[in-house]
């Protein structure tokens, strides 16, 4: 254990800012920075030998849908592309299993307490999982209004102390849980929150992963004898009490550091599979070289400033250089002392990256003129391939200490352990952009990125490196092959995005609703009791899908927002419709709700479910009654029980057949981009016998108001077999041939077959 008391004697100020006032130098005071005692960072490596048979995903039992640290776990997990799974303590248990498989190599409680008050029989379930399948714990200790005092952790032989203020957090150099974070520094200073708990372990399972101390201001009423005696703040168990390793967290995620054991803790829990990779590219764009306004420029000083700064950068990250985007047009645009400034970069342009910016730093969407845009952008070639970057909360106008948002503290807040740390921490790839007025003046971003580097070699045991943007462009995409494919967000959730998109358009334009199929279950007619609708207008025909558009599986998906949009009525004031889009294939398209969450995150989602087995026959028939060879040829019979060695075509009508009928799986997916409320079950069956009772149902999900007496538009025709629309009085108007159509029924053995496949 770390002699805190000891070394708090010749304490250096790990958060404090020197130079308010002046020109700022880079605070931050790392023993193995400074050479004197090197404590090399042990990066352990968790992967293990043992076939394991879990999947890289974590299930989150949080306390509500709406808890804190519950959207905290997700946040993280979602910045570390860790793939979860979140479900409300104390309800029933989620599948855990599939097949041969565990589903999930981390179980994380956001507040330990709902595990150990778990009902027996659900308790034993995850348990025998947790062992079964070498499944650790991760556990938050939640604040409480009483304070306890040596009390035992339910079953455990763990005891805790809550309510306490600390300072000082340090960790445990021997713990085979540090990966990512790096032991043998103390992050000196008080703690946030004032609920902290701290274990006293009576077992040889358990062993410390950090500690802190009590606050200086508290210790005149403590019992402690030693002062400052180290208390242990996150705890791992070892699994020799019960079986089960755990990770028990004394407080929350509001600790930076808490933030980095967390996801090593994710990582030693998973056997490595959930571990994120240590190597950390950064590049840093200098825009508007040569832009600034007069007496914001960079001179003389502050480029021999810049190169001093990125010469100690490459002590710790090789090869680091700055990327500068420069508009030619405006050099020599400065006062005197300024244009010599102009003068030293260009003499320096080989210790620098250059990128060029427009010439004339217009945005590109503010040309009227296409021509003009085409012969400026010929300029720019260079600048034609851009990746996401990252913001490292400095802005154009950020030049001076005294002006920071919320003040210099604020500024080393981001730097040491907060948003900034964070960024570089969470991605692989990391280009900020940054202006040329940030390096002059004050000189806040030498101070920054010289700053924010120094805490991540101190702090972590990431590998710091850089690369050309198109380096780094090419390794992005092979990281994140899926991002290659573009997403289209809906431009309107956010100002920028909205202003650059186009004057006359408008966000209306979209639909409030989907009818996402799957196909063969009476979506067609949904779609005609809902256009009947006063109130509901669906999109334009297309050419080629009629009246589906087809848009977030497949082909069109590249045609983009504009297109898709065309699809739909500009909304007039005040007699807005409610808009929606039917495409059956949605349903069980594997890219569908990542994209539709993306354009429409608050649509409501409608889907129609029947009997899986009448599904696959409904499209059997469907495609011998379009002539197709594979289904003429072949039985039902003989297309379901198909094997794999089958030829293709025949494989591809089985499928057709049987995929979209995997209901569960398809609606899981939907599931993760969209909160259960937004979707709306209809029972096929119901739609066919009572549609008036069912679109009843239908307009109180939707909330439409005034509802539309269906019982006075819609009847059941014995020649159709089918319910129709009331047309003229006593006429009805019914789906052409080729809904409803008549076929023998399906033979009894493939009934059987699809209904024992089902319960399997
Ligand atoms: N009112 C009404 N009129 C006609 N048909 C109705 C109606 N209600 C439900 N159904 C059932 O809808 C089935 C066709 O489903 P879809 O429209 O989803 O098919 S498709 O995917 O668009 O091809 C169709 O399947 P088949 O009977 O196999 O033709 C019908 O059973």
């Amino acid at each position: 254990q770390p002699n805190l008391k000891k070394k708090r004697k010749n304490t250096f100020c790990f958060f404090n800012f020197i130079g308010h006032g002046k020109r700022p130098e880079p605070s931050i005071k790392c023993a193995i920075l400074s050479g004197a005692t090197r404590v090399p960072g042990v990066a352990h490596d968790h992967r293990s030998d043992a076939r394991l048979r879990i999947d890289p995903k974590v299930l989150v039992f949080v306390e509500t849908t709406y808890s804190r640290l519950g959207r905290e776990i997700s946040e993280l997990l979602v910045y570390n592309r860790i793939k979860y799974k979140v479900e409300v303590s104390g309800k029933s248990l989620p599948v855990l299993t599939n097949l041969d498989k565990g589903k999930y190599g981390v179980i994380v409680f956001e507040n330990l307490y709902k595990y150990l008050q778990m009902d027996k029989w659900n308790r034993e379930l995850l348990d025998k999982y947790c062992r079964e399948y070498s499944v650790g714990i991760v556990g938050f200790i939640p604040p409480s209004e009483e304070t306890l005092v040596g009390a035992e952790l339910h079953g455990f032989p763990l005891f805790v102390h809550t309510n306490l203020r600390l300072q000082d957090a340090s960790l445990n150099a021997a713990s085979p849980i540090l990966r990512l974070t790096r032991a043998g520094e103390t992050a000196w200073g008080p703690l946030p929150g004032e609920d902290w708990t701290v274990f006293t372990p009576n077992h040889s399972t358990y062993e410390p992963l950090s500690w802190a101390t009590r606050r200086q201001e508290d210790l005149q009423n403590s019992n402690y004898r030693e002062p400052h005696q180290p208390l242990i703040t996150v705890i791992q168990d070892h699994g020799l009490f019960d079986g089960i390793q755990r990770v028990i967290f004394g407080s929350g995620l509001n600790f930076w550091m808490h933030k980095l054991l967390f996801l090593d803790s994710l990582s030693y829990l998973s056997h490595g599979q959930l571990s994120i990779s240590l190597k950390r590219y950064i590049l840093v764009d200098i825009d508007d070289i040569f832009v600034g306004e007069r007496g914001t420029r960079l001179k003389k000083d502050d480029v021999e400033a810049l190169i001093e700064t990125q010469e100690r950068i490459q002590q710790l990250v090789p090869g680091f250089k700055f990327n500068l985007g420069f508009s030619g047009k405006y050099f020599h645009h400065g006062n005197a002392e300024e244009n010599l400034g102009d003068d030293m970069l260009l003499e320096n342009v080989g210790s620098f990256m250059w990128f060029s910016h427009m010439w004339n730093h217009q945005q590109p969407h503010l040309y009227d003129n296409l021509t003009q845009l085409e012969l400026d952008m010929a300029l720019n070639k260079q600048f034609a391939k851009v990746l996401p970057r990252q913001t490292c909360g400095l802005f154009t106008h950020t030049i001076m200490m005294r002006d920071y948002p919320g003040g210099p503290t604020k500024l080393d807040e981001i730097i040491q352990g907060g948003e900034l740390f964070q960024t570089i921490v969470y991605n692989p790839i990391n280009i900020f952009m940054t202006h040329m007025s940030n390096y002059g003046n004050d000189r806040l971003a030498q101070y920054t990125f010289e700053s924010v580097i120094k805490f991540l070699q101190c702090w972590t045991n990431l590998r710091l490196k850089t690369a050309p943007p198109l380096q780094l462009g090419e390794r992005y995409f092979q990281l994140y092959p899926q991002e290659v494919d573009p997403v289209w967000g809906n431009p309107c959730n956010d100002l920028r995005h909205q202003r650059i998109w186009s004057r006359n358009k408008t966000c209306e334009q979209l639909p409030r609703f989907l009818v996402i199929g799957p196909q063969k279950t009476g979506t067609t007619a949904l779609y005609m009791f809902l256009s009947m609708h006063p109130d509901i207008s669906s999109n334009f025909p297309s050419p080629d899908t009629f009246e589906e558009i087809q848009f977030f599986n497949g082909k069109n998906y590249y045609r983009g927002l504009d297109w898709y949009m065309n699809f739909f009525p500009v909304p007039k004031n005040g007699t807005a419709k409610y808009l929606f889009e039917k495409s059956a294939t949605y349903f069980d398209g594997d890219l569908v709700p990542r994209r539709a969450s993306a354009l429409l995150p608050q649509a409501k989602l409608v889907t129609i479910l029947i009997s899986p087995a009448k599904r696959a026959y409904s499209w059997y028939q469907h495609t011998r009654a379009h002539r197709d060879p594979v289904a003429l040829n072949y039985s039902f019979h003989q297309v379901i029980t198909a094997s794999d060695t089958a030829p293709k075509p025949l494989r591809e009508l089985r499928n057709r057949c049987l995929n979209p009928g995997k209901y569960a799986q398809h609606l899981e997916r939907w599931l993760t981009y969209y909160v259960p409320n937004q979707l709306h079950i209809i029972d096929g069956d119901q739609l066919r016998s009572d549609p008036v009772e069912t679109m009843n149902d239908l307009q109180r999900f939707l909330k439409i108001q005034p509802a539309f007496n269906y019982s006075q538009h819609l009847r059941y025709d014995p020649k159709k077999g089918f319910f129709c629309q009331v047309i003229n009085g006593d006429h009805t108007k019914c789906l052409g041939r080729s809904k409803g159509r008549q076929y023998p029924p399906m033979e009894e053995r493939s009934y059987k077959l699809l209904q024992i496949r089902r319960k399997t």
